[in-house]
């Protein structure tokens, strides 16, 4: 069958045959470009202005009239004018009556007004159908095509139909309309692109705080106390022997922090003998933006990758060795294999070798193109028992490092414990946790209590 270029026009336009008209009020940057992009996607196209002679700018097909003959011309009206302008519309009541307004407006502060723009757009033209959409939408967006990330357009309003016939145009533009309710949902929608990476805050600022504090405690015990203590110059050490003691510190206790929140959880409902109730609010943010946190964590267990690859080049790795091997032969002293040291060196590089892999691999899954394609039990499978084995073998990787370390008397100085044992206390206490938590006769008490709380719900 011959394909006709009606295949991409909505179902309106093929029915009437012609061309469907929609205006748009205000000829800005959004309008224009709001107005190209329909015109390419088959739409005819009036707008609304109050200087209808100076359409310079405007693109080319597109009709300009004056706000009222403009609005005569279309039963959808898309408002692309600042919500501090819309008086204007007071004058144009009676023609706008029974059509379709469309709200795009944004604000420069959360909740900057008491209702929303398009309930006021709502009060102030009672006889239209007020449908909120495009706001999450940018102009260079629309106009580079640049819309990978952000095509999705969440719409709201009070009329089904109206709600309907907006979400059709949304789809023709090639964009993915999300349903979000009634008007009421219109705030929510104005204060969305004014968020800042909102669940990516927390992650970011623990990461920070986490690092500027075992920074300060590397540079305190590897640079300041030596110098203190010897007059020895290791400031070196502040470019990447520090930073590769800060990076997997850091990302072992993010990955801790990942799924502490699923066990004070599991307490919190042991405790209170029902899942049915909310948890609180921080625990709830938590919870939420554990994925931000696992992928923060991946990052710095990268960078922890990087810097351990390259200290085999280091000037004062190859210094310190040959001068061992020099001294050595000097002294004609033996060194012997040691078969324990090679075992515990290679044992915590295998543990950092998998838990890095496994790692990875949890961060891979959690992209949403490669969620979407395993269902939720498998995709569950992975976040949480590898997740947990990641953590058991990062820990691992960390104890068998630092192992020798923690047995030798020098650990009694001032200045210790060694960093890693702060960042063990937190994976180490969630598994040992956990693994009372798992235990079955636990497992069957929370049951329990569950069953007596359905049978009766006044139990608590
Ligand atoms: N720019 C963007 O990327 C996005 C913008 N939006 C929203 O779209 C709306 C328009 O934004 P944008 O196009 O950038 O803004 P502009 O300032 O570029 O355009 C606003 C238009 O409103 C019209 N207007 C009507 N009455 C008045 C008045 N009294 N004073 C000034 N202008 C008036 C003007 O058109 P005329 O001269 O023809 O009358 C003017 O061109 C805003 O509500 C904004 O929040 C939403 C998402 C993204
Ligand atoms: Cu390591």
């Amino acid at each position: 069958m011959e394909k006709t270029s009606t295949d991409t026009l909505p179902l309106t336009m093929i029915s009437s045959g012609k061309q469907e008209t929609i205006c748009i009020f205000g000829t800005g940057d959004f309008g224009r470009s709001l107005g190209l992009k329909m015109l390419q996607c088959g739409y005819s196209i009036v707008f609304g202005s109050r200087n209808p002679g100076m359409s310079g700018l405007l693109p080319s097909g597109a009709e300009v009239l004056s706000y009222s003959e403009a609005a005569q011309k279309s039963d959808i009206i898309i408002l692309t004018v600042h919500r501090e302008h819309y008086d204007f519309l007071t004058h144009l009541t009676e023609g706008l009556n029974g059509k379709i307004m469309v709200d795009v407006s944004n604000n420069l502060k959360i909740n900057q007004y008491p209702e929303s723009n398009a309930e006021y757009l709502d009060q102030l033209l009672p006889g239209a159908h007020v449908v909120k959409a495009f706001n999450t939408i940018s102009a260079w967006a629309l106009q580079s095509g640049a819309l990978d990330a952000s095509r999705q357009v969440f719409v709201c309003g009070n009329d089904s139909k109206a709600k309907q016939r907006v979400m059709d145009i949304v789809r023709t533009l090639g964009l993915t309309p999300l349903d979000k309710g009634s008007l009421l949902a219109a705030k929510e929608i104005e204060n969305y692109p004014l968020q800042l990476f909102p669940m990516w805050k927390f992650p970011f600022c623990l990461a920070a705080v986490l690092c500027v504090f075992f920074f300060f405690y590397g540079a305190v015990r590897d640079v300041i106390y030596p110098y203190v203590h010897e007059k020895k110059d290791s400031t070196f050490r502040l470019a990447v022997s520090i930073p590769n003691r800060v990076c997997p510190i850091t990302a072992l206790t993010l990955l801790a922090l990942v799924y502490l929140p699923g066990v004070i959880a599991a307490i919190l409902q042991l405790y209170r003998g029902t899942k049915y109730r909310r948890f609180p609010n921080w625990l709830d943010h938590w919870m939420l933006c554990r994925k931000q946190l696992g992928l923060v964590a991946l990052g710095f267990a990268c960078l922890h990758v990087l810097y351990t690859l390259v200290i085999p080049i280091r000037y004062y790795v190859r210094w310190t060795m040959n001068n061992r091997t020099i001294a050595q032969a000097t002294t004609k002293k033996e060194n012997p294999f040691i078969t324990s040291t090679a075992w515990l060196s290679d044992s915590y590089l295998a543990l950092g070798i998998l838990g890095f892999f496994l790692f990875v691999l949890l961060g891979i899954t959690s992209l949403p193109s490669v969620s979407n394609a395993v269902n939720w039990r498998e995709f569950r499978f992975v976040q949480s028992k590898l997740g947990f084995l990641t953590l058991i073998l990062c820990t691992a990787h960390t104890l068998v490092y630092g192992g020798r370390r923690f047995l030798s008397s020098s650990i009694l100085r001032w200045y210790l414990p060694p960093a890693y044992i702060i960042a063990l206390i937190i994976p180490c206490t969630l598994l040992v946790v956990k693994f009372i938590l798992i235990l079955p006769c636990i497992d069957k008490t929370l049951t329990r209590i569950r069953q007596g709380w359905e049978r009766n719900p006044k139990f608590l």
